[in-house]
Order: C-alpha cells, then structure tokens, then sequence
C-alpha cells in the first residue's frame, strides 16, 4: 500500500490498527499511550483506566456480535464520508446512514 494514504489519519486503513509500523509484522497497535501517543481512549500513564480489558473484551464481543446478527448495508447513494467535526468530542460531520437487518436463519 501506498505509504501517503497510511500516513492520511482520515483515509479508510482499518489495517493501521495491526500495527504501530506497516513493516513490523502485525504488533498489535498500541492505545495506552505508552510509545508514541496515537490514539489513548482510556488514558495514559499512572491514571491510565483499570477496566481498560474487561472494556477491550466486550467492545469486541459488542462489535462481532452487531456484524454476526446484521447485514449493515449503506443508504443508496450516500457515500460513506469520514470528514469529522470538533463538538464536545471529534464527531462525524456527515452521520454514517446505514440499513441494519437482522441476518435471517
Ligand atoms: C469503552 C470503555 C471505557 C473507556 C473508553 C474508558 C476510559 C477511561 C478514561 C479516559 C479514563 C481516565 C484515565 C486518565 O485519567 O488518564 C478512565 C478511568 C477509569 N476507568 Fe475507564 N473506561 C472504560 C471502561 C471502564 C471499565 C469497564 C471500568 C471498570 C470495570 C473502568 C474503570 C475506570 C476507573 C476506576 C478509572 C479511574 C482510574 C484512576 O483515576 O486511577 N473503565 N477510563
């Protein structure tokens, strides 16, 4: 991959998160802010979260379990637009529009 869309934090890399170096072979991406600081959604340093893997766990079981029992498909012609907007937090300036349903069985 082109090393410039890598380095674009608003281009669409999910792979980003395998790594903090594209040529390291897949070290998982660091969020306690202990290296360099990317990303740290829960803190860094002494008072860095204590739930932070209890958390981590039940995000992903939250986030495997949506795309198991959906089929996530976007709104006709509405792209996905990831430009963001600063309000309280960085938000999306463009709300995704997506239909969710169920998966049938
Ligand atoms: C997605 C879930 C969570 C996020 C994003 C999150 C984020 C954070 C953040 C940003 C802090 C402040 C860290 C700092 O001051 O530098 C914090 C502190 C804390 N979190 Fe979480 N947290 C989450 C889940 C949890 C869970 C599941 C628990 C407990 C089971 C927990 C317990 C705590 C406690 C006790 C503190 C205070 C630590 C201190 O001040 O020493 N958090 N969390």
């Amino acid at each position: 991959m082109d090393p410039k869309v890598w380095e674009n934090p608003m281009a669409f890399v999910p792979d980003r998160f395998l790594s903090n170096d594209i040529n390291d072979g897949g070290k998982v991406f660091d969020i306690t802010g202990s290296g360099e600081i990317k990303m740290m959604p829960f803190g860094a340093g002494r008072r860095i979260c204590p739930g932070l893997g209890l958390a981590m766990l039940n995000l992903e079981y939250f986030v495997a379990n949506l795309a198991w029992f959906f089929e996530w498909k976007i709104v006709d012609r509405v792209d996905v637009d990831l430009e963001e907007k600063h309000e309280f937090t960085v938000v999306m300036k463009n709300p995704l529009l997506a239909h969710v349903c169920p998966r049938l069985r």
